[in-house]
């Protein structure tokens, strides 16, 4: 779109009209449109959509947007104010300082929060099963049983109970997340507890669970989850949807994403990505012996994880 029909079509004062190319200048070098042609006039500029604004249209099944606006919620944003107060308190998280209380109370307090929370994830959970499908079958062949433990409201594992219809899928969460919510063939919700006990399968999947916890909360998470896949009697796997931040082999604008993302656990969550060497410590603590790092997610790799 040229410049002046974006500035015709915008509801703006004819006083800042000039402050558009100055917003687009901006737009362009962080990534979200690119110059179409090479003019001397501004008002002639053609702005395109890249591969990152793409993601953020309405239309697009995979819109990103539903994930991003809560993001700007001043539930989540008044916390980044408190780290002065944090540093030099107990909270375990400057959400906890700011709110009271941690992430999870507040979540299973306020149903309008949680909603927005699932559906947040949800939205995530639709890019990341799209990629997963299309490039990790292997990951999934030969399994009969597989649980996403803290699965939501199910998108990913709905996605891979359709696409793999041998496979008896449970989505396994909290009882304010899964209670009422209902399952298909090959598809069903259980809730609990996954600190206390993880129904039994051949493979568990944790998609964005892990970076939400602390070392030692994650070994007792591992740990049920080692105890569930032994239960079903095979060796079994865990499969982990996670970033793993390399700096080495890595540029260094996506490092910065993961890095800021880590400081977003840190404001929310007590929880934290890990380097190539945390996953490494993580994973041999609780006994699993070997594993491997698909990064084929974007920012974040899929880790298959085997007890010994
Ligand atoms: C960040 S969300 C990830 C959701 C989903 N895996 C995804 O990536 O879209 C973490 C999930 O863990 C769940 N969770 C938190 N504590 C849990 C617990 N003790 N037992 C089971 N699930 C839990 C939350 O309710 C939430 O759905
Ligand atoms: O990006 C997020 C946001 C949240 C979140 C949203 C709304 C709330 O009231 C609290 C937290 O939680 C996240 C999360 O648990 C995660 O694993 C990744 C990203 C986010």
């Amino acid at each position: 779109m040229p410049l002046s029909n974006l500035i015709a079509s915008l509801p703006i004062h004819p006083s800042k009209t000039h402050c558009i190319f100055r917003l687009m200048r901006i737009l362009i070098h962080s990534g979200f449109f690119s110059q179409h042609n090479v003019t001397e006039n501004q008002l002639e500029i053609e702005y395109v959509l890249t591969d990152a604004s793409m993601l953020l249209l309405k239309n697009n099944p995979l819109s990103v947007t539903p994930f991003l606006l809560p993001s700007l919620d001043p539930i989540l944003t008044l916390p980044w104010n408190q780290f002065s107060t944090w540093f030099q308190n107990g909270d375990s998280t400057l959400f906890e300082t700011e709110h009271g209380m941690s992430v999870w109370d507040y979540i299973g307090r306020h149903p309008e929060v949680n909603h927005s929370f699932n559906d947040c994830m949800a939205s995530d959970a639709r890019l990341v099963s799209s990629l997963v499908i299309e490039k990790c079958q292997e990951v999934f062949n030969g399994l009969e049983s597989l649980v996403d433990v803290g699965g939501g409201t199910g998108t990913l594992a709905k996605a891979i109970a359709k696409s793999f219809p041998q496979l008896e899928c449970i989505v396994f969460d909290l009882p304010h997340v899964v209670d009422g919510l209902q399952g298909t063939q090959n598809l069903k919700y259980v809730a609990g507890d996954m600190f206390k006990e993880i129904p039994s399968a051949d493979a568990i999947i944790l998609k964005w669970v892990l970076h939400d916890w602390n070392d030692e909360e994650c070994k007792s998470i591992l740990q049920k989850c080692k105890e569930a896949i032994k239960r079903a009697g095979k060796r079994g796997k865990v499969i982990i949807i996670e970033m793993v931040i390399d700096n080495e082999k890595r540029g260094d604008e996506f490092v910065e994403t993961q890095l800021f993302f880590d400081i977003h656990m840190m404001v929310l969550l007590n929880g934290k990505e890990r380097s190539r060497k945390e996953w490494d410590k993580l994973i041999s603590s609780v006994g699993f012996n070997d594993y491997k790092i698909t990064p084929v997610l974007g920012l974040r790799s899929v880790i298959e994880i085997y007890p010994q």
